[in-house]
């Protein structure tokens, strides 16, 4: 198994290799050179299964002869067992034909830890194979920091750093990357939002100098591994319905497009899905260019839903890449005229994006009439992003099943949800005291250099 870049002017590496690169050398994203199917047989066989099992036969064409059998299970095995719920990601019926798929029960309560434990364990195993160490940066809006800490903490071989945008993620979110003592983890608020978070973390990986120098590593969901472990979930609650006998739709509460993007891979493998919806909030560049063909920023509006107050939806260019029949330079182009604002999709690239995604939108006004009316009605306490989720589904159902990601634990955004129905949700019990605790975090500027200088800095100083 092999992975090339969507611009398709870098190496092509194997799983393993695209795992500890992250970002391409040519500032694309590994893929996959083709992707792996299994059949309705193969599908069916998995029902019933235990979550680590499916993962198993789900993952396992994609990494080759990286890992023997044994190794990944093993790898598998470590990565969820500290999920607080039996079947890892459950289902719970929010209507006739509508279901929520419960994302939030690993360790820092939201959607990442599904992948974010995993390849926690995967980066351990390679790097004390290879005899390596890492420098992991990355760019957060609140969820992808908390989990990539709580998934690196405390290890000899990496250092991580984490980029949030300063002022513009919740309470929880902060302390949960601000607290942790270790001595490898390093907190930085930067001047900016998210989009200016993970721009500064592309020019890191594009400055070779400081890339080499510090073997800069990814885990945002640029890195591939990130989205093949998303992919699990999708075939153990589509099974849990009646699938492959039964086609399934997926709404999917999008900012980077990470999620949604696996949920594509998913039905690329075989797995029967109707329908692949996009739900934005007010940050609704997405749901935008499925409407009109044009990709064009209009700046972050900061919103009650955080995790997904991004414009440069990174893994839109996945999308691309595919929807252009895999031509590299036509991706390339049109990312470059995204760094000057904007793009226009070409007819036929649309038309194949229309077939694979339907989208929609959710202001903060219907946000938090969904978090009240689905709680009056469902007993269900939603999260912002998980409401807008619902708020989309429920314009979408059909007579095929619904199913709706929860990304996020209602904890981690208690004035939002307390602000929209009355009442505010408690955190679990081993996060009780998280308001209590002691802060570590260094406030930055945008700017590469001063940020370079301080990784290196914070480097030479362990
Ligand atoms: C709670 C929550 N919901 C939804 C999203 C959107 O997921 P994606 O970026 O994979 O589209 C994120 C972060 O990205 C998130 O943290
Ligand atoms: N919402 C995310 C943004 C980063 O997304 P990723 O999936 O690319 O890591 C977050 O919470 O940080």
């Amino acid at each position: 198994m092999k992975y090339i870049s969507t611009r398709g002017n870098a190496p092509e590496l194997s799983f393993a290799e695209a795992m500890l690169t992250g970002l391409a050398r040519d500032g694309g994203l590994y893929v996959p050179k083709s992707i792996p199917t299994l059949s309705q047989d193969e599908i069916a066989a998995m029902a019933g299964l235990p979550y680590e099992e499916i993962a198993f036969r789900v993952m396992k064409p994609f990494i080759g002869d990286c890992f023997t059998d044994e190794e990944f299970q093993g790898i598998i095995a470590r990565a969820y067992e500290g999920f607080r719920h039996t079947a890892r990601a459950p289902l719970v019926q929010m209507g006739p034909n509508h279901y929520l798929l419960e994302l939030f029960h690993g360790p820092t309560l939201a959607f990442k830890d599904f992948a974010m434990q995993l390849i926690g364990q995967l980066f351990q195993f390679e790097l004390e194979r290879r005899k390596e160490r890492v420098t992991i940066v990355g760019a957060t809006s609140g969820d992808t920091g908390s989990a990539a800490i709580e998934a690196f903490r405390g290890l000899n071989n990496v250092d991580v750093f984490i980029l949030f945008p300063d002022g513009r993620v919740s309470d929880i979110q902060r302390k949960q990357m601000t607290t942790p003592a270790d001595k490898n983890v390093h907190a930085l608020a930067l001047e900016g939002d998210f989009d200016d978070c993970q721009a500064r973390l592309k020019d890191m990986f594009n400055d070779f100098e400081f890339r080499d120098g510090v073997k800069l590593a990814g885990v945002n969901s640029i890195n591939w591994a990130r989205v093949l472990a998303q992919v699990v979930y999708y075939f153990s609650s589509a099974l849990s319905l009646g699938a492959p006998n039964r086609k399934v739709s997926f709404t999917v509460p999008t900012g980077n497009f990470g999620d949604i993007f696996a949920g594509f891979i998913a039905k690329q493998m075989g797995l029967p899905i109707e329908k692949l919806v996009i739900a934005t909030n007010q940050n609704d560049i997405l749901h935008r260019t499925m409407e009109t063909g044009a990709c064009t920023k209009a700046g972050v509006t900061p919103s009650i839903s955080p995790s997904m107050d991004i414009q440069v939806s990174s893994n839109f260019e996945r999308a691309l890449f595919f929807a252009y029949d895999k031509d590299g330079d036509a991706v390339t182009k049109l990312m470059e005229e995204f760094n000057e604002g904007s793009f226009t999709i070409s007819q036929g690239a649309m038309e194949w994006l229309r077939d694979q995604f339907a989208s929609g939108r959710a202001s903060e006004e219907e946000t938090k009439k969904t978090i009240r009316n689905e709680f009056a009605e469902t007993g269900e306490v939603l999260c912002p992003h998980s409401a807008i989720g619902v708020k989309v589904a429920n314009e979408q159902l059909s007579e095929v099943p619904m199913i709706t990601l929860a990304t996020a634990h209602p904890a981690k955004f208690p004035d939002a949800v307390e602000d929209a129905m009355g009442a505010r949700p408690a955190l679990p019990p081993h996060m009780g005291d998280m308001m209590e605790r002691e802060e570590r975090v260094c406030q930055v500027p945008n700017q590469l250099a001063l940020l370079e200088t301080l990784i290196k800095d914070r480097i030479a100083a362990r």
